[in-house]
């Protein structure tokens, strides 16, 4: 069993959302001198307010800046242009002493948990409090704590080669948590681990934001982890954000080409090959045109084909399809073929009930 989370620490934590987001990046750029000279520029004009207790997903492939993103926000890296907020403080103007302070305020973990191989479960979560200068006794208590928060009591004199991927995590994340952090980052913090143990670090995760009202911002490669725990999700392309948004509204309407290339596994969106392979630009003649259509909130679950049977005589074949639940809210894709000769009225058809439509193509 888990300790419950509310009293852990010693400052009360503020649930209600304040007006001036816990982390704003205003207009930042990140250009690094390469190694041959040539400057790269990893981040440009970036725009971001975190809001206090939120749980914001970070999403790119590879090279896109995510990490560069996410080490301006700790200090570890200083932007070329632009300002970095956090908690008030314009992290890159502090003077080292200060911007060391500043970071208790800021956690951190990581894909491979960097934890000392030399020290024991407890002696890696002191580690923080000992930098910071508390006492042996407070610091006992505070381990004593959160070792019970992550659920590993029993595994406080382990070293991390005693302990599985999962555990090590969470000794990670104790951590990070040690000195009472507003804000937590996590660098692909599940990206080593298996879907169980993924899924039970994404659980504690959104147990210590509810619970704590711990801001978190995680940066991932995977929608799944953004989906099971973010509210809102910057997708970045190129050192930009392309797409920017509520969970909801950008899982269920993407508008970037690359949030969509992300979401292709998702939701339905992924047609089975069978349909992918006929698929072609021109209709055919005695063909069928492939609709996809996205349902949303209250019109998820609507019998919308047998009313387009009824109504209109087209007989819809059904291709793929979904019905999900995204933070909470019904939604749903279904890849339906029909005669080309009834695509307009199908097509006016379905958005007189609201839903979004996409000719994906043209089947013989
Ligand atoms: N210290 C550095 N010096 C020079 N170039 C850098 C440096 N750090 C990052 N870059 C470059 O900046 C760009 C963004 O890198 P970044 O590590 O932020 O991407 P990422 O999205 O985190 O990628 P990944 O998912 O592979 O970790 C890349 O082109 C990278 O090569």
């Amino acid at each position: 069993m888990n300790a419950p989370l509310g009293h852990i620490g010693d400052q009360p934590h503020q649930r209600l959302v304040a007006a001036e987001p816990i982390v704003r990046l205003d207009k930042i750029s990140k250009i690094f001198a390469g190694r041959d000279g040539q400057a790269v520029t990893a981040l440009q004009k970036i725009d971001l307010a975190v809001p206090q207790g939120s749980v914001l997903g970070i999403i790119g492939r590879s090279g896109a800046g995510k990490s560069t993103l996410i080490r301006l926000v700790n200090g570890l890296e200083k932007p070329t242009n632009g300002r970095v907020i956090v908690d008030g403080a314009d992290i890159a103007a502090l003077p080292e002493a200060e911007l060391r302070h500043a970071r208790r305020s800021i956690g951190m973990i990581f894909q491979h948990f960097n934890l000392l191989s030399s020290r024991t479960a407890a002696e890696n979560i002191a580690l923080p409090l000992e930098v910071a200068g508390y006492d042996k006794a407070a610091i006992r208590t505070r381990v004593n704590e959160l070792l019970s928060l992550v659920g590993l009591a029993d595994k406080r004199n382990r070293y991390p080669s005693e302990l599985s991927g999962g555990q090590k995590q969470r000794v990670g994340i104790a951590r990070a948590l040690a000195t009472n952090p507003k804000v937590l980052l996590s660098d692909e913090a599940t990206s080593a681990l298996d879907p169980e143990t993924t899924r039970s670090i994404l659980d504690l995760l959104a147990r210590i934001n509810a619970e704590l009202g711990l801001t978190i911002i995680l940066i991932t490669h995977e929608m799944a982890v953004i989906r099971s725990i973010a509210r809102d999700v910057a997708v970045i392309e190129g050192g930009r954000i392309v797409e920017q948004g509520d969970v909801f509204d950008v899982f269920t309407r993407p508008q970037h080409e690359v949030t969509r290339s992300f979401l292709a596994d998702e939701t339905g969106r992924a047609l089975p090959p069978y349909v992918a392979n006929r698929l072609g630009p021109e209709p055919e003649r005695g063909g069928q045109a492939v609709i996809r259509i996205g349902f949303r909130g209250p019109h998820a679950t609507d019998p919308v084909l047998a009313r387009l049977a009824r109504d209109l005589n087209v007989e819809a074949n059904i291709l793929a399809g979904s019905v999900d639940e995204i933070a909470g809210r019904p939604c749903g894709t279904l890849v339906i073929g029909v005669p080309e000769a009834s695509l307009a009225t199908t097509l006016d058809f379905l958005k007189q009930y609201g839903l979004d439509t996409e000719v994906l193509g043209h089947v013989a």
